[in-house]
């Protein structure tokens, strides 16, 4: 407990300084005022965050943001700033002591109860339940939801990335350019990370996040080479001699000899290159990891990198590998470890069939599958766009709705049934089958007991009568923690590398034709007998009865 309380301490001081209780829509603070000017000071509410849909056509969801969340009820506060610029902009008649009220507001009378982060999560089960006075629970609604909808998408994206690539396969996250911004480009690297990815690129989220920072080089560092005459230096020492070496002569000599082998001509790839790779290598002899597809993979490229791995050989060094950035990318890293394969059998050198091969260019889930069932040899995919901006689906549809008020449950109404509010204070629990796969998640009204091991559970569709099912729990996880209560945090969320494994763990216990990529089987939600009554009593009283004329 007092190491994950230093943890949280040192992550706290690093908080995203622009998550503050104004980065809220403007409605949150007018309802405010219209609450507290309709004396509903004392009134209190509960209310749930949650989604309606899986995104990206699948039928799970990694839950993420709860330490976000945390460090923002922690932080909770309106400046004399901020009350200042909230004089200035709302309207002139707003009466003063609201101001006051504002300005001692704090999240000391919140219960923030949540799903752990990093589970696989499903639709309609609250990841949140936010109790306490209606005015704070109403104020944070805006920024709860950009905390976990955007985190939570990214981190599935990442999961199911994951999934597609196979453990074997190395993934790092460079999105940085293409992301949704400064903060877009943050928060991907951070929930990529927990959601399976390796590394980033990102060397802030590196430094925040303590996530490892990874990379290559750009092609602008080949081609501001454009003969061998450009290296200021030739020389290399020796790993272990501390001997000059000539890596220029090396390699060059390499090239000569290489050619026979690879059935290239020296003659066709590019000095420029050769130049900028030894350049690279002599600053980074042990992690010499070089981009091969600047003129020609096959021309040049691998020629060129062969040539500067075994000079760095001869100088006591084992060079990293490559990365292809274009082309056919299954048939170009077949055509590299080949390469390899047959240098390794020529020199001798069995490190050389182990190279790295990293890909990138454009990389999504089709992709990889895709390359799978071609067959290829890639060990790790460097990837961009398509991850950091979730192209395949932009947003997750978390909402809150306002579930309780002062003891009393509401519920909203939708012509659209998949709209219709679940209402009232309500536990869920993940029930789980003999085999160790979850079964079904059940929400249940808070006063009802826990449903327990062995003993059968009746299990109903929220709104289809005719759906239902008895299941005997072989294991029975209450989803919810409280994680904030009476002004503190009173369970710490776990560093992100826990958080990582608890969503591969939590993964696990899905049966495989729910994570399937296509048409995979939805996850069943389920409401408690009592649960189903309360609903659909409420559903009566509240539903206007039309008349016909
Ligand atoms: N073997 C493959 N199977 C399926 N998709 C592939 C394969 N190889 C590459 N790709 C994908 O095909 C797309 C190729 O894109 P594009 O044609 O723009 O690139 P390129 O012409 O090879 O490279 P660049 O334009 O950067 O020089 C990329 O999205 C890449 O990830
Ligand atoms: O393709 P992504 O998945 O977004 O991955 C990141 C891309 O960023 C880099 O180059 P950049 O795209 O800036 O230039 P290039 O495409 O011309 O190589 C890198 O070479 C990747 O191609
Ligand atoms: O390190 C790399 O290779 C890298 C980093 C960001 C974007 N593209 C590539
Ligand atoms: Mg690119």
């Amino acid at each position: 407990m007092s190491c994950d309380y230093l943890i949280n301490n040192k992550e706290m001081a690093r908080q995203n300084g622009i998550v503050q209780p104004l980065l809220t829509d403007l409605y949150q603070i007018t309802m405010a005022y219209a609450y507290w000017k309709s004396g509903k000071v004392d009134d209190t509410a509960v209310f749930d965050l949650f989604f309606r849909t899986n995104p990206f056509q699948g039928e799970f969801t990694i839950f993420a943001g709860l330490e976000e969340c945390l460090k923002f009820l922690e932080n909770f506060h309106y400046s004399d700033s901020d009350i200042e610029y909230l004089v200035q902009t709302l309207p002139p008649n707003i009466e003063p002591e609201f101001f006051e009220y504002l300005k001692d507001l704090t999240c000391k009378d919140i219960k923030l109860s949540a799903i752990e982060e990093g589970s696989v999560v499903f639709p309609r089960v609250p990841l949140l339940r936010v109790e306490g006075p209606l005015i704070i629970t109403q104020l944070l609604e805006t920024t709860l939801l950009t905390l976990v909808n955007f985190a939570s998408l990214m981190a599935t994206n990442a999961a199911r990335y994951r999934m597609v690539a196979g453990k074997n396969v190395s993934l790092l996250e460079f999105g940085l350019r293409r992301a949704q911004g400064p903060d877009g480009g943050l928060s991907a690297s951070k929930y990529s990370y927990i959601g399976g990815f390796d590394g980033t690129s990102n060397v802030l989220a590196g430094k925040m996040f303590n996530i490892p920072v990874k990379g290559t080089h750009a092609h602008s560092f080949v081609t501001s080479f454009s003969t061998l005459d450009d290296l200021h230096t030739a020389v290399l020492l020796h790993a272990e001699t501390q001997k000059q070496c000539n890596l220029l002569e090396l390699a060059v000599e390499w090239r000569r000899r290489l050619s026979a082998v690879i059935d290239v001509s020296p003659e066709e790839a590019s000095d420029g290159e050769l130049a900028a790779l030894i350049s690279y290598a002599q600053a980074f002899p042990s992690g010499f990891l070089a981009l091969v597809d600047t003129y020609d993979v096959k021309r040049s490229g691998l020629l060129n990198f062969c040539a500067v791995a075994l000079a760095l050989n001869d100088c006591g060094y084992r060079a990293v590998g490559i990365r292809i950035d274009s082309g056919d990318l299954a048939y170009l890293s077949v055509l590299a470890r080949d390469t390899f394969h047959q240098v390794a059998e020529k020199f001798q050198l069995p490190w050389f069939n182990h190279l790295t091969i990293v890909a990138s260019n454009d990389i999504n889930e089709e992709t990889i599958l895709s390359l799978h069932e071609q067959g290829h040899a890639i060990d790790c995919f460097g990837i961009g766009t398509h991850l950091v901006t979730c192209q395949r689906q932009p947003a997750l549809g978390c909402v809150y709705k306002l579930v309780e008020i002062n003891g009393q449950p509401r519920i909203k109404l939708s012509q659209d049934v998949g709209k219709v509010t679940i209402p009232g204070h309500k536990e869920a629990y993940r029930l789980f089958g003999a085999d160790g796969h979850a079964l079904i998640d059940l929400l249940q009204r808070s006063s009802e007991p826990a449903p327990e091991v062995g003993q059968k559970v009746l299990c109903r569709h929220p709104f289809q009568e005719s759906k239902r099912a008895y299941v005997i729990p072989s294991k029975v996880e209450h989803l919810y923690k409280i994680y904030w209560k009476e002004g503190r945090i009173c369970t710490f969320p776990k560093p992100l590398v826990e958080v990582r494994e608890r969503v591969q763990s939590s993964l696990r216990t899905l049966r495989q034709d729910i994570k399937r990529n296509l048409n995979p089987t939805p996850y069943k939600v389920a409401v408690s007998d009592d649960l189903y009554t309360f609903i659909h009593e409420l559903w009566l009283q509240n539903a206007p009865i039309g008349e016909l004329s």
